[in-house]
Order: structure tokens, then sequence, then C-alpha cells
């Protein structure tokens, strides 16, 4: 038994579960202490685990976990490293780090942390005809709807994430609702959460792509249960580029749990 201290963080209601592992206190490659740390009766609870570790070539290394153990980019998630790893006095106001999808930039102001996502090729942006699949970093369903409050998420989300096409790599689902060329409402179905989240980054990212192949505009404001996030980008020829994810990031309480 180890006793561990973490630090809960959220970024518009995406919740995590933060450790400092530079002193590799935890084993990186054994998913099942996620598994434990995010269950809501039996451990923290979160929609992820994140551990910082450090990295030769980059201010830091982000290691990020789903509830069932499997990984992903996060891009709600990543803010929240960002702002720990302020906190730990890793960084000041900017950052260059590793994250599952590769290298991102951030910059901190106050509780707002902007950070960079990766290029969206064309070859990730596919249009059907009544919905998107566009991979941000994690691979993102996206369907417009009018009637977002009414959704039943989490049981729409599953029919989609559960169906053939979707069973065995998983799928994200996103339910879309314009409010204009420079705002939409956003609700997900997170793969992995196996459940609707208050917000999902790369989630709304993708949602902020979809909405431009539709007329919307860049920077866009999105709308999510836990918050309202801001995603720019430049789109050229179906290529997303320059794209970035703001928000708050805030610490919520520390504490110790033995594993
Ligand atoms: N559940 C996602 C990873 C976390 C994404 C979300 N929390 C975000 O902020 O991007 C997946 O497995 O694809």
């Amino acid at each position: 038994m180890q006793e561990i201290k973490f630090h809960k963080y959220q970024g518009t209601g995406n919740d995590f579960v933060v450790i400092d592992n530079r002193n590799h206190i935890v084993d990186r490659k054994d998913e099942s202490i996620a598994v434990r740390l995010c269950n809501r009766k039996f451990g923290v609870g979160s929609d992820g685990l994140i551990l910082i570790e450090d990295h030769p070539d980059y201010d830091f290394e982000m290691v990020f976990f789903n509830p069932d153990g499997s990984q992903s980019m996060c891009g709600n998630g990543s803010r929240c490293a960002v702002m720990f790893a302020k906190e730990l006095g890793i960084i000041d106001h900017e950052t260059t780090f590793l994250s599952t999808d590769g290298v991102h930039t951030a910059t901190i102001s106050g509780n707002i942390v902007n950070l960079s996502m990766q290029d969206v090729s064309p070859e990730a942006i596919k249009s059907f005809d009544n919905h998107h699949e566009i991979n941000t970093g994690s691979p993102h369903y996206v369907l417009f709807t009018s009637n977002l409050k009414e959704k039943h998420v989490k049981d729409e989300g599953a029919a989609i994430r559960y169906n053939p096409t979707f069973k065995e790599q998983g799928i994200n689902v996103n339910f879309v609702e314009k409010q204009g060329k420079e705002e939409i409402s956003v609700r997900t179905y997170e793969r992995g959460v196996e459940d609707e989240t208050l917000s999902c980054g790369t989630g709304v990212t993708a949602c902020a792509i979809a909405h431009a192949l539709h007329g919307g505009t860049s920077p866009v404001k999105v709308n999510t249960l836990g918050g309202q996030l801001e995603v720019s980008f430049e789109l050229i020829k179906n290529r997303a580029e320059k794209v970035f994810l703001k928000g708050p990031a805030k610490k919520v309480f520390d504490g110790t749990i033995i594993i």
C-alpha cells in the first residue's frame, strides 16, 4: 500500500485527478491505477487521471488515462495540466509540453489557459449526410441537433459509440446546437468515461471545425454544461491550422489517497 498526494482540477466541469509523478511514484504503465482513482465511489472520482512527468526536451510530459484505463488526447485535461505545472513552479505563463498526441504549447492568463491543438488534416475531417467524424487528437462524432436541452445524451451517445462501426475503437459523440455564426452549444458523450461529461475539450474543438464547415466563424464561443470555451483556427482547404482551445482551468482541492 502507498499513500499518494493528488490534486483535483476541473476545466469547464471536466474533472481530473492530477499527480506530480516526476519521482515515478505511480507506474505509468499500470492503467488499473486510473480505474481505481477515477472511480466515483471507491476512489477520488474524476473524468480522467493525469500524471505530470519530466521530459528531456519539453517543460513536462502529460500522461492521460480515461476512467476505463484507456489513453487518448485530452484537451481540458491538458489545460488543467498546464495550470498544475505553473502551481509546481515548472513553468510561469507559457509552456511547451508533450501530451498523448504530440507537442503542445499553452499560455496562462489568470485562470484562463489557451492551449494549442494539433493541426487537423483533411483526412481527419470526414463529412457524411447527417454527421461529421473529426479527429482532434481524439476521435469525435459530431451531430447537429435543434433540441439539445432535451437530448438523452448518455443513451443516444452510447447507441452511436457502441454501434458496429465504432464498437471496437470507440468514439466520442457530440451533439451541437447552433446559436449563431459565432456561437454553438455542445453536449458530449465521452468514450472511456462511457457517460456524458460537462464538457470535452477535443470534442468542442471538433464541433467548432464542423460548425465552420457550415458557415460558422473562427473564433467561436462554445457553451457546454460546465462553462464556456473558445475555439479558434484557420480552415484552409479542409485543413484546420493554428487551432487553439481557450478556457478556465481551476484547482478544486488537494488530497491524499492510499492505494
Ligand atoms: N474521452 C476521450 C479523451 C478525453 C477527452 C476529453 N476529456 C477532452 O477534454 O478532450 C477519448 O477517449 O477520446
